[in-house]
């Protein structure tokens, strides 16, 4: 039980993208997303509700994502996966265009300080990922309590010229049945719901699609001296940057790890990267156990690595 439990979380960062998720549900439907499902149980709801539609949840919460898949295993709730990744992120990369019919969104956090602006849901590419990934006639659905956050939302929708207004709606009950709303409610005030349908279609750019194989670069000599000296650098891309977190050498072979964290489109990664001596020279290359999307800024570290160390 411990292991089956798991079964419900989609690492994808070795699945081809866009997922077909036919293949991982093993049946079609509806596809439904939640984006920050928090305890879950507005997700489970839905998909007890609605057993032939399928869901995606999305939470950066490790700890939410263990307790839902406690409960999807207990409750034996075959149509939900849920995915640790910002929803940003896995909605534009791991759903092809016109596919999903409904994307929910209950109280995210505004982020009110002009510092983690970058985080909401307003900043530019989110729209344009559901301009694109929804079906025409598909949903975006917003409850929360920041009246502001709910506005922006809609005007950025509006901008795109692909969405009408469907609903927006002040409640003073319970409208989506989860814990942030009942705290807020509970507290006396008003909750925002903002329904918006698309009405037009266009595309957009992936940073994951096609080409999925690794760079792996080998080198004939690199200069092995320059590789501590690596530490604390900050290299740019036109796509993104990357910083060089710690350099860390193996004490029983010649190979190095470099601890990396990545940003690009407003998506951090982290993860390590592997300078090794081989017989007819280095390799540098993601390290296995890394777990990165094999984003533009990611196959970029790895090229520029190795060029500073052969240099
Ligand atoms: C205020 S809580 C709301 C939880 C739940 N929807 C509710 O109404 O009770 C916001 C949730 O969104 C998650 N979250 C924040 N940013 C996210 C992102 N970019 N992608 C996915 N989840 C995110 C947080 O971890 C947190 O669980």
């Amino acid at each position: 039980m411990a292991v089956q439990h798991l079964a419900y979380h989609i690492r994808a960062e070795y699945l081809d993208l866009p997922i077909d998720w036919g293949q991982i549900f093993k049946k079609q439907g509806n596809l439904i997303v939640e984006i920050g499902f928090g305890n879950g149980e507005f997700l489970l709801r839905k998909a007890k509700e609605q057993p032939f539609d399928l869901f995606v949840g999305f939470e950066t919460s490790l700890t939410s994502l263990v307790k839902i898949q406690k409960r999807l295993f207990a409750e034996g709730i075959d149509n939900v996966r849920v995915c640790l990744v910002d929803g940003r992120f896995g909605l534009r990369e791991f759903f092809n265009d016109l596919t999903v019919s409904t994307v929910y969104m209950n109280f995210p956090c505004p982020w009110p300080k002009k510092s983690h602006q970058s985080r909401r849901f307003t900043v530019a590419g989110f729209a344009d990922t559901l301009v694109a990934v929804l079906k025409l006639g598909g949903i975006f659905s917003m409850t929360s309590d920041v009246l502001w956050y709910v506005e922006d939302m809609r005007n950025v929708l509006l901008e795109t010229g692909c969405f009408e207004q469907r609903l927006f709606q002040t409640n003073k009950q319970i409208v989506v049945g989860t814990r942030y709303e009942r705290k807020w409610i509970n507290e006396g005030r008003e909750t925002y719901t903002l329904v918006m349908e698309k009405i037009k279609h266009k595309t957009i750019d992936r940073l994951t699609w096609g080409e999925q194989d690794m760079p792996h670069v080998h080198l004939k000599d690199a200069k092995e001296e320059k590789i501590p000296f690596l530490s604390d650098q900050v290299f740019k891309s036109p796509k993104g940057v990357f910083v060089v977190k710690g350099v860390y050498k193996k004490q029983s072979e010649e190979e190095y790890l470099l601890r990396i964290v990545s940003n690009e489109e407003n998506f951090q990664q982290r993860y390590f990267i592997s300078i090794r001596k081989e017989k007819d020279g280095w390799l540098v290359k993601l390290d296995p156990d890394a777990f990165a999307y094999r984003t533009p800024v990611v196959k970029y570290s790895v090229q520029k690595i190795a060029e500073v160390i052969s240099t």
